[in-house]
């Protein structure tokens, strides 16, 4: 569960950076306070409204590594204002420690050659705390060949 206490009042909006997931699938609830928001193609920022009903699941870097690029981990970042605080409640499906995220065999063929290196899942965890910008670029920059 992670927590958001509302600004106050005069405070500009608050939430969490841009970024993308670096695991390999991540399932979102909210309350009623909305904030997440996506890029599409085009470059615009767009609402993601989490509802009672159903669940946010979004694409991880990881589970693009293994698909050699072919699933898309959006960009997302959490913006909200207002006076009550918000609360997500998130699931991350991620490698188990130590393990190896590798590409599967059956997405690397001679028209589409591998596009990332296998690596260590908790040694992309790390890299991915020092990086601030250009976030959409995290795995080409970091496992890229
Ligand atoms: O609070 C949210 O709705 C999203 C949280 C999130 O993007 C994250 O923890 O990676
Ligand atoms: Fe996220």
């Amino acid at each position: 569960m992670i927590k958001y206490t509302a600004p106050a009042k005069e405070e500009p909006a608050v939430g969490l950076s841009e970024h993308t997931d670096i695991n390999y699938l991540t399932i979102l609830c909210q309350n009623e306070v909305q904030g997440l928001k996506i890029i599409t193609k085009e470059g615009e920022w767009i609402p993601v409204d989490p509802g009672n009903d159903y669940f946010v699941v979004f694409v991880g870097e990881s589970l693009k590594a293994w698909s050699n690029g072919r699933l898309h981990p959006p960009l997302h970042q959490v913006v909200f204002r207002g006076l009550k605080d918000r609360l997500t409640c998130a699931v991350f499906l991620k490698p188990k420690p130590g393990q190896v995220v590798n590409t599967a065999p059956e997405f690397v063929s001679y028209d589409h050659p591998r596009l990332y290196k296998p690596f260590s899942y908790g040694e992309f965890h790390e890299y991915s705390k020092t990086v601030f910008t250009d976030r959409v670029n995290i795995l080409k920059n970091y496992a890229g060949i």
